[in-house]
């Protein structure tokens, strides 16, 4: 599909959409269970751009995996922290959670392993990452350009007692992920001193998360800077289930949010660990109603033209930066958004995308180097450029429900972590 025009939602409609498992979580809970000691099957996984080529990365370290794509579930065997096979090639594609966290499993290996990444992954932050691991003693070989892909890691290849880094993590939490997750496999105890200004964040709090329902709970945050990682005999198998994706849901939700609609989204959880439940207080301040059920969450919109302005710091959901700019113009006031500079390293040029894709609705858009302001106004026709990047598709086809004429280009872009986004769109719309 090369194209894909957006048709209007109704005013009110009730939806109804089941969405894939979180990208965040399934990614993690791979790792985990293939560092942990045995078998743990992870149910309610995504399969997507992003998780295949985790999977495909972890069959070419050596683990066994069986995957169950009808039942969303795959069986790993884990080995207790040590990698199958001490060298193989490694692909991660366009997707920066295995870019971060497979290197550093690697480099916290015995082997040798030759990364290589998509020309978008290539242009993304991981120096920081690479400097750190090397750092620590791992071996990094660049084959092509310093500071990213291909690289060539060769692990550290004995296990350390101590050891201290220092690493800024403004243009990526992943890189603190990275060594949060992997560390306990290397050394009995990793002191982490963060360089850069952002600390505290959700996606980080998600993998100490995890990292306890994997039966590690030796991470201790000193302090907003620095964060101490302490062996206690590693990862345990498990069974576990991924929660369902709110980067995801939150598209549906806005959909509701600016056709003063209804949107149930099935199965999220109260006790989600994922960060991007944030944004649903913001559309709660924007006007809408949340309310839980036996079924899941459902938001209810305002009726149209009731949508707030506001301004918001997204630095700790900043996924969402894109949504929330795709339903600015519906709202009576200027939508200004701020402190997510660090997302025009992500897929593309984010906030770049946000004001040229505005421009092309005609609609009005200040750039600044942290973030967005847009103002009211009714988007008008035009085709929406994607630059590959799976957010930008979703996002502006938000925009499409309620305005005439918005064409999404690329749109299977969104397989990167939605496959059927647009198919589960159709549905809504043909409704
Ligand atoms: O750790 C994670 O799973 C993620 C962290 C965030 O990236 P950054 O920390 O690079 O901002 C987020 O944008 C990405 O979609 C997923
Ligand atoms: C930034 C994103 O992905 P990645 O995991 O590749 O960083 C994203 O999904 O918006």
């Amino acid at each position: 599909m090369q194209m894909y025009e957006v048709k209007k939602l109704p005013h009110h409609p009730k939806l109804d959409v089941t969405v894939p498992g979180s990208k965040s979580m399934t990614n993690r809970a791979l790792l985990l269970a293939a560092l942990a000691e045995g078998e743990s099957t992870v149910s309610g996984i995504l399969f997507s751009d992003d998780s295949n080529v985790f999977l495909q990365a972890l069959k070419d370290v050596g683990f066994t995996l069986q995957i169950d794509m009808p039942e969303k579930r795959v069986m790993i065997q884990g080995k207790g922290g040590r990698l199958p096979r001490s060298q193989a090639n490694i692909y991660v594609g366009s997707a920066g959670t295995a870019a971060r966290f497979l290197t550093a499993m690697a480099a916290m290996s015995d082997g040798e392993f030759r990364f290589d990444a998509s020309a978008q992954m290539k242009k993304r932050p991981m120096a920081d990452l690479l400097k750190a691991l090397e750092d620590l003693g791992a071996g990094i070989q660049y084959l092509c350009e310093e500071g990213t892909f291909p690289v060539r890691v060769s692990g550290m290849g004995y296990r350390q007692p101590k050891a201290q880094v220092s690493i800024n993590i403004d243009k990526s939490s992943q890189f603190l992920s990275a060594l949060l997750m992997t560390a306990p496999i290397q050394f009995d105890e990793l002191e982490i001193q963060l360089t850069g200004t952002r600390s505290a964040l959700s996606y980080v709090k998600m993998t100490e998360q995890m990292m306890k329902q994997f039966g590690h709970a030796g991470v201790i945050r000193e302090a907003d800077d620095r964060y101490r990682v302490i062996a206690q005999g590693g990862y345990h198998a498990r069974d576990y289930m991924v929660e369902p994706d709110v980067s995801a849901a939150c598209y549906f939700y806005a959909m509701a949010a600016v056709t003063g609609g209804e949107c149930l989204v099935r199965n999220m959880r109260q006790d989600s660990l994922q960060g991007d439940m944030k944004f649903l207080q913001v559309l709660e301040q924007m006007g809408c109603q949340l309310s839980w059920g036996e079924k899941g969450l459902v938001l209810t919109g305002p009726e149209p033209g009731h949508l707030k302005g506001i301004e918001v710091d997204m630095s700790d959901f900043s996924d969402q930066t894109l949504t929330l700019a795709a339903i600015a113009p519906y709202a009576d006031s200027p939508v200004h958004i701020r402190n997510v500079g660090h997302i025009r390293g992500q897929e593309c040029d984010r906030l770049h995308a946000i004001c040229e894709n505005l421009g092309r609705m005609n609609v009005r858009c200040e750039e600044y180097e942290d973030g967005v302001k847009i103002y009211p106004g009714m988007p008008q026709p035009a085709e929406i450029e994607t630059y590959q990047d799976h957010r930008v598709a979703m996002a502006f086809a938000v925009t499409g429900v309620r305005a005439d004429g918005i064409v999404i280009s690329d749109p299977m872009c969104c397989r990167k972590t939605f496959e059927n986004y647009f198919e589960v769109l159709d549905d809504l719309t043909k409704r």
